[in-house]
């Protein structure tokens, strides 16, 4: 057979041909793999990374508690192992939030493609007070699509301070340029060196402070200790000295905490009172909406969370939380929120009215509002 090099390049041009746009091929094959991995990769990670850090956070932030500053106190609700605002309480609310924001995985997407999120230093907390109504303030405020909020309770400013910021940074969430970050930690309020560290951190945090009867917050902070250890002494016993002489223990914390124009004259030495924004726990649960006109106002927010979010759960005693479009079942707080309250002796009641009667006249005039505990 004779040699023909016109035959051989027939079939040599033809296979290295196919070759190359074989190896062209494997490489798009390769590319396209590679990214489609990195997408669902990414999105992925958005809700995991969430919930990972909120567990993280669990694990490091401190429990609902205080630290007051008004002399000696004698803790006898000393709830440093109180997991009443978070634990069990905290995964259900977050359940909650995340029940009502169906739109997380749209966001989570919206936000990939057109910005960078990072985590920042709150420009916002709510400091207080203990028993006030915190819990359902943040998770009223976790529903507006221009806040991140921070789900447990950091006490970085009383109880991590040594951590440093990069580390009380690491707890909040991520958030765009655009959206606000939030924290709660109602010890903040009554802890003398706070209000010169959040300064430090940053002069313009605006500050919000749920301020309730100081009596019934008494009487709350009181309910929430028994519940955990129901062998403690009996309110009247802890709230006065003496029964017979009736002179109030203001050493007691659950009494110091209600002694708010105290609290706040420590705060207005670092703040300008239009600074601070104060919420009346009542007022956030018979009028949730009205409540909340004023907050996102204050935090220059658009008024997106109306009458429309809430429903009055008379079972729970409390407003609820509801999609806008009625269509599912609400969601209400957890059970350490509503706690049925003891009843307390009418005359021990009525002494400690009238103990914080000129404390309360004191910081309605210094808030420039009567919040009609008198
Ligand atoms: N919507 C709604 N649902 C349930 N509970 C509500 C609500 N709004 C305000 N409250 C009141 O919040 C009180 C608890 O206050 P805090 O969340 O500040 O407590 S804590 O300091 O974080 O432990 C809690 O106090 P207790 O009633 O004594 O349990 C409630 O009265």
């Amino acid at each position: 057979m004779e040699y023909s090099p016109a035959l051989l390049s027939s079939h040599v041009v033809p296979s290295s041909h196919a070759k190359n746009k074989l190896f062209v091929f494997c490489v798009m094959l390769s590319l396209w793999i590679y990214m489609i991995y990195c997408c669902v990769g990414y999105c992925s990670t958005i809700p995991n990374l969430a919930y990972g850090s909120a567990r993280t956070r669990e694990g490091d932030a401190a429990v609902d508690g205080q630290d007051l500053s008004l002399g000696a106190s004698r803790d006898l609700l000393n709830n440093e192992n109180d997991l009443d605002s978070r634990g069990d309480e905290w995964d259900e609310v977050r359940g909650e939030a995340r029940a009502l924001d169906d739109d997380e995985d749209d966001d989570a997407w919206s936000s990939f493609l057109n910005e960078t999120e990072s985590k920042k230093l709150p420009q916002a907390i709510i400091i207080g007070v203990k028993k006030g109504g915190t819990r359902a303030l943040l998770e009223f405020l976790r529903l507006h699509p221009d806040i991140r909020a921070a789900g447990a309770e950091p006490h970085f400013f009383d109880r991590n301070y040594d951590k440093g910021l990069p580390w009380y940074r690491e707890l909040m969430p991520k958030s765009s340029e655009s959206q606000l970050t939030m924290e709660k930690t109602p010890s903040y309020f009554v802890t003398r060196d706070v209000p010169s560290r959040i300064y430090s951190m940053s002069k313009d945090t605006r500050l919000i402070v749920v301020v309730r009867n100081p009596v019934t917050r008494a009487i709350s902070d009181y309910t929430q200790t028994r519940s955990k250890k129901p062998d403690i002494a009996s309110f009247e016993s802890l709230t006065l000295k003496n029964i017979s002489v009736g002179v109030i223990d203001t050493t007691w914390s659950a009494v110091q905490i209600g002694l708010y124009a105290k609290h706040l004259e420590r705060w207005l030495q670092f703040f300008p009172l239009e600074q601070l924004l104060f919420v009346s726990g009542e007022r956030l649960i018979t009028d949730p909406a009205g409540e909340m006109a004023r907050v996102q106002a204050f935090l220059g927010l658009r008024r997106v969370i109306t009458e429309k979010y809430f429903h009055f759960n008379p079972a729970k005693g409390f407003p609820c939380l509801q999609r806008p479009d009625g269509n599912s079942k609400p969601h209400c707080l957890g059970k350490t929120k509503g706690r049925t309250h003891p009843n307390i002796n009418p005359e021990v009641v009525q002494r400690l009215r009238d103990f914080y009667k000129p404390f309360n006249r004191k910081f309605y005039k210094m808030t420039g509002q009567d919040f009609g505990w008198d």
